[in-house]
């Protein structure tokens, strides 16, 4: 029996076992840094914080990293990869991914996402319940496309960005890194680094 181990004891990291679960893994075990005296998470085992997973990750088929927050993921990720660890994606099985995306690892679809061709999702990113990214899109790592959000096509985000739920991306824009869009934002223009978005037509958050 397959068993993965997450990193992240969340509601995003009963998304990522319950996924696991339908696509295959046998079983999970958790990690996090928080409540480490704990034995179980939910329904599966919890093993310890993130130095105890970087000092038995052989032990485990698969690793995955289940925190929301990008930039903590992004570390979090850094420390796996520099130790060979291995960082696996999970893909729920009635998501629809075109043959022609690309996914870096550590990289979550979540059900009803879909995923049009000659996408390309970089390490870490989360492509959130029946969220869309159109063709030829670009993500950098680590870019969160909320639930229900519809990325259109040929569109560039850049790492760490969080495209908030329910909001929609025009066409060919370049959004920059550190990019939050807020519930609901309707983007018609390229978005700089770090810039805050609302509204419809979204603009810059004060
Ligand atoms: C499975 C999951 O759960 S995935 C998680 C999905 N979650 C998201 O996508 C969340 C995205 N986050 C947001 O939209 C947030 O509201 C943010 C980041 C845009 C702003 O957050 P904060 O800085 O905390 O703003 P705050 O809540 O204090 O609101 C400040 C003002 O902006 C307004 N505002 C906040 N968000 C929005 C929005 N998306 N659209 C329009 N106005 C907004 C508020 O109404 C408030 O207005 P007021 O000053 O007139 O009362």
């Amino acid at each position: 029996m397959k068993t993965l181990a997450i990193l992240g004891a969340s509601g995003h990291g009963r998304v990522a076992a319950d996924i696991a679960l339908q696509s295959g893994w046998g079983d999970v075990v958790f990690f996090d840094d928080s409540d480490t005296n704990r034995t179980r998470f939910e329904h599966w085992s919890f093993a310890g914080n993130t130095t105890e997973l970087l000092n038995s990750f052989g032990h485990y088929a698969g690793v995955f990293v289940a925190i929301g927050n990008n930039k903590i993921r992004s570390e979090k990720l850094a420390l796996l990869r520099d130790i060979n660890a291995p960082i696996i994606s999970l893909i729920h099985p009635r998501s629809i991914i075109s043959p022609f995306a690309t996914l870096g690892s550590g990289v979550m679809v979540v059900g009803g996402a879909v995923l049009c061709a000659f996408s390309c999702i970089g390490d870490g990113g989360i492509i959130n319940s029946g969220s869309t990214v159109g063709h030829d899109c670009q993500l950098e790592e680590c870019v969160h496309v909320a639930p229900g959000a519809h990325v259109a096509g040929n569109v560039h985000i850049g790492r760490l960005s969080w495209v908030g739920i329910g909001a929609a991306i025009r066409q060919g824009l370049v959004i920059g890194s550190n990019v939050m869009i807020g519930v609901g934002a309707a983007v018609v223009s390229n978005a700089e680094d770090g810039q805050v978005l609302i509204g419809v037509p979204a603009k810059p958050k004060n």
